[in-house]
């Protein structure tokens, strides 16, 4: 069947989040990739979310990165608040940086969000070699500017684990732009162009426990969707707090399973393919008790590239819904909105 004829007979009701599993991300073997490219498409257009699945190959992300960026994430959001605030994100062109508790408010309808957070982008580490991002322009378009770190006398070794676990994420989601092309019928090498300069960006947040006397609306991070072309997240585990919206306005759990990342579609690919992937509203709320922290990496096609349409998703009863801006110009008015709220 097309793609168009896939999306308009799919079953769009979920109530749980599916399992893919990744191990033959990287399999020549023919029938294994049709298996793989399959399950993504029906998770993409039903649901907008899966747990990669790891069972037999890790996933690329040492767990020693993981463990040195959430302990990094720890110690840089234990610094006082003045230190942090010296590179508040509101400063900065394009919202890179530190975002206090409450400055975020990510559903517009709901209360400002429950967590502090730091973002950046790609840059070079000195000693190591990130062989994909040598063309990477970060001085143009609506999101040019670079990154802003803490003091390393404040923050020792902050941005070198950082950016370890960056180079780890953004090299595993390289190996999935291909999947996704395929899953939409187009060729595995469409989004090569689209993302030369790893337009990725990561986030560390931290989310105090929400316990005792809270207002009920106030989430974590409220309702929202993501952005950019897919998010691969890292959530802490033995912590629920992810939450997916089904198409009947139910929350959907969304707890951490081990060996696995959250892989969701984000807006630009929602946007690319005509709203035949979803790009799921979801929430986070941390009622456990216990401080959480995640790392979601944002993975978007080059700023300066036109969100246009996949050729396989237009046709003439399925025109182009969306007005054609580039990533970097939608991006940077979600910041806008979310942040100056
Ligand atoms: O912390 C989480 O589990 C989700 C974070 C999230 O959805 C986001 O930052 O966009
Ligand atoms: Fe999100």
């Amino acid at each position: 069947m097309s793609l168009i004829a896939d999306a308009q007979s799919a079953d769009t009701q979920f109530h749980e989040v599916p399992i893919i599993d990744l191990s033959q991300l990287s399999s020549k073997d023919p029938d294994a990739r049709q298996a793989l490219v399959a399950a993504i498409r029906e998770a993409c257009i039903r649901v907008g979310f899966f747990y990669g699945a790891f069972l037999v190959s890790n996933h690329g992300i040492p767990e020693e990165t993981i463990e040195g960026a959430k302990e990094a994430a720890k110690r840089f959001f234990s610094l006082p608040l003045e230190k942090k605030m010296e590179i508040e994100n509101k400063k900065q062109p394009n919202f890179k940086g530190y975002s206090p508790l409450f400055s975020g408010k990510n559903d517009p309808y709901g209360a400002a969000d429950l967590q502090e957070g730091f973002e950046f982008g790609w840059e070079p580490l000195e000693g190591t070699t990130d062989e994909g991002n040598k063309e990477y322009d970060n001085v143009s378009g609506a999101m040019a500017g670079g990154n802003v770190w803490p003091s390393p006398n404040d923050a020792a070794g902050f941005r070198e684990a950082a950016l370890k676990y960056y180079y780890a994420a953004t090299a595993l989601g390289k190996t999935m732009f291909p999947l996704f092309a395929q899953a939409v019928d187009a060729p595995a090498d469409f989004f090569d162009d689209k993302t030369k300069h790893s337009a990725a960006l990561m986030r560390l947040i931290h989310y105090p426990p929400q316990t005792g006397d809270v207002d009920d609306r106030t989430m974590g991070i409220g309702a929202h969707t993501d952005w950019e072309i897919f998010t691969i997240l890292w959530q802490q585990p033995g912590i629920q707090a992810l939450q997916v919206l089904n198409s009947s306005n139910e929350w959907v759990n969304a707890p951490p399973i081990p060996g696995t990342l959250v892989i969701n579609i984000g807006d630009e690919l929602a946007r690319m393919t005509n709203g035949i992937f979803k790009s799921t509203v979801h929430r986070a709320v941390n009622r456990s008790g216990v401080e959480r922290y995640s790392i979601p990496l944002f993975f978007g096609i080059d700023f300066n590239t036109p969100l246009e349409p996949i050729p396989t998703c237009v046709s003439a009863e399925r025109p182009f819904k969306y007005e054609i801006i580039t990533a970097g110009e939608y991006i940077k008015s979600r910041l806008q909105a979310t942040y100056n709220h």
